[in-house]
């Protein structure tokens, strides 16, 4: 390809570490750069991205480490020789919910930055709040039960903003941060998403928020496309509704909006055109959907930090258990999720605690875990008549069921229904690497059965594919059970930039944002473009008749075992 063609970066900043992605108009990645948080950081005292405090339940991470990993991931794709007089468009996506907090000096800072000095240099003061609240945090239990009275009730506030009300949703957030820190608020001139922060530094002022990722907050009612006032006047506690609006915002409808162009900073400072544009960055979900030309029939199960099940619909039916999100390029679709806080570091804590048993550090870490994991059988059940083995593992305070951090264990009869809570029959920690998958991807079928339909020919309710994304996506072992448990009549696929989609679909958003004909849709530009022999591959298979059934008497015995933890927890409290 000629050496003067168009080229688009894809940022995306999630919770443990940033990317930078660039593709060609073809869609095809030729530079990819990453700053790992806790390997490549200097100065944060953090670990896995973020902050603990643990008495009041809550996770941050700072905004400054930040602007360092924008600082490392710009000088590394330079490094590659990337030619950033070809980069026409800029977007990215952000870990969802986690707000920055900006100063009285926020704008002139932004808009005066001088080439000469990294961002962090001279930006760290920018703030006035040094922390992002994080998506992990759990410590707005109180602010959550007024957002669901608010609207009357949790159904109510997810028929509005297609959530109910969750600690991790910056409505709430924004609540408690009014409360705790009510100075720093009165002195906050507008507040960002992790997105539209990204946006705001490559722009050089305050960007709006993303018409996908706003959903995030609690405070944008879907239907209306407005911010709905009865919980804006909520959230502005005991400050002023209209101070509260204008510290978040407009909102443009358009995902594909040039927003302006790059700031002249990065023009002088990594020789972008001036006419580089940049395009709304939304949500690290949302992003992740842009990654290919999703159909409705189709599930993505991204193994990220958070393990997430993704699904592009037209249909909008909101319920307390699951999220809708406004669709982050075409109006009239939505994204369905579900959202788990113990995921992949759940999982890594079973693969320690088996080489640990094993006294064993393999060269890759999760040798042990996937072999363990693929010599057990399906529930731990050696022969049919067995019970069912199944159990709960969150180290962290779990989004859905919402239930304290703890781990349980369970034998379950599909003949009779008896559950009973045990760790009889149990080799531990073995058991549990087959079970911790079984465990996240049984609440997956459990809480998605009503939106797969049956691909015909008489076979069961599935998704027609199922794409694995994020970093846990180049596991095998977990393809497999995946598989077994989810169906999917045409296979578990993979995409070819491994644990890079999100970023992928950042950049394919810049791609779109600036190359689109007027009307032409996201799905229209990146279906016409797309090479599925070369983009993705199939690395299991799905749907198998048996196991998939067993899974299907498995899931009621685990929708049990999950109101039963509850009920315990309940009466705990009480
Ligand atoms: N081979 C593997 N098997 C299972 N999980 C893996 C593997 N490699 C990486 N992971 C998981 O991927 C997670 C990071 O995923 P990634 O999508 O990069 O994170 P995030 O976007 O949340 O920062 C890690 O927590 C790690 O547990
Ligand atoms: O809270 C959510 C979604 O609601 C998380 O999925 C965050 O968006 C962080 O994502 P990863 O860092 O795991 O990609």
């Amino acid at each position: 390809m000629a050496s003067d063609t168009p080229l688009y970066i894809g940022f995306d900043l999630s919770t443990q570490q940033l990317k930078g992605l660039v593709v060609n108009s073809d869609l095809k990645v030729v530079h990819v750069a990453k700053f790992d948080f806790d390997a490549d950081s200097q100065g944060f005292p953090i670990k896995k991205g973020v902050l603990n405090n643990e008495a009041e339940h809550e996770v941050f991470a700072p905004v400054a480490l930040w602007l360092q990993a924008l600082d490392g991931v710009l000088e590394s794709l330079r490094k590659q020789g990337l030619d950033f007089r070809r980069v026409k468009g800029i977007s990215g996506a952000g870990q969802q919910h986690g707000s920055v907090y900006w100063g009285q000096n926020a704008e002139s800072l932004l808009r005066n930055l001088d080439s000469s000095k990294s961002l962090e240099a001279q930006l760290e003061g920018a703030f006035s709040h040094p922390y992002s609240p994080n998506w992990q945090d759990s410590s707005t239990q109180k602010e959550c039960d007024e957002f669901d009275a608010a609207l009357g009730d949790r159904e109510h506030l997810a028929q509005a903003t297609g959530s109910k009300a969750h600690h991790r949703f910056t409505g709430p957030q924004i609540l408690r941060f009014t409360r705790k820190h009510p100075e720093i608020y009165e002195k906050t001139s507008r507040i960002s998403l992790v997105s539209s922060f990204l946006a705001s530094l490559f722009l050089g002022h305050v960007a709006p928020f993303d018409i996908s990722d706003v959903c995030g907050m609690n405070l944008w009612n879907i239907k209306k496309g407005e911010y709905d006032e009865r919980l804006i006047q909520l959230c502005s506690g005991v400050f002023g509704v209209e101070g509260l609006k204008q510290k978040l915002g407009e909102v443009p409808e358009d995902g594909g909006l040039h927003l302006g162009s790059v700031h002249p900073y990065f023009v002088e400072r990594f020789g972008f055109s001036p006419d580089c544009t940049v395009i709304p960055a939304t949500g690290d979900n949302p992003a992740t959907i842009l990654a290919l030309p999703l159909l409705p029939s189709d599930a993505m199960v991204s193994l990220g930090t958070s393990t997430t099940f993704l699904m592009s619909t037209p249909s909008y039916k909101p319920d307390p258990a699951t999220h809708f999100f406004n669709h982050p390029t075409t109006p009239g679709l939505y994204m369905f999720m579900l959202c788990y806080k113990n995921g992949g570091l759940a999982r890594e804590h079973v693969r320690d605690a088996i080489n640990e048993s094993l006294k064993d550090t393999p060269a890759q870490p999760w040798a042990n875990f996937d072999k363990v994991a693929l010599q057990t059988a399906p529930l731990g059940q050696q022969n049919a008549s067995d019970p069912m083995k199944m159990g709960l593992f969150f180290p962290r305070h779990e989004i859905v069921p919402n239930i304290s951090k703890g781990q349980w264990r369970f034998t379950y009869d599909a003949n009779t229904g008896s559950l009973k809570e045990t760790t009889d029959g149990w080799n531990s920690p073995q058991d549990e690497a087959r079970a911790i998958i079984e465990s996240q991807l049984l609440s997956l079928r459990l809480r998605s059965r009503d939106l797969t339909q049956s691909p015909g020919n008489g076979l069961p309710s599935q998704p027609r594919r199922v794409y694995l994304v994020g970093g846990g996506s180049k596991n095998k072992a977990i393809a497999k059970i995946a598989g077994e448990i989810l169906g999917g009549v045409e296979g578990v696929y993979s995409l070819d930039v491994g644990d890079n989609a999100c970023a992928l679909g950042a950049a394919y958003k810049a791609v779109w944002g600036i190359e689109r004909q007027p009307g032409q849709t996201f799905e229209d530009l990146i279906g016409q473009r797309w090479n599925e022999e070369e983009f993705i591959e199939k690395i299991a298979d799905g749907y198998q008749k048996g196991v998939f059934e067993q899974y299907g008497q498995a899931v009621e015995g685990f929708e049990k075992m999950e109101l039963q933890v509850l009920q315990q927890e309940a009466d705990k409290a009480n």
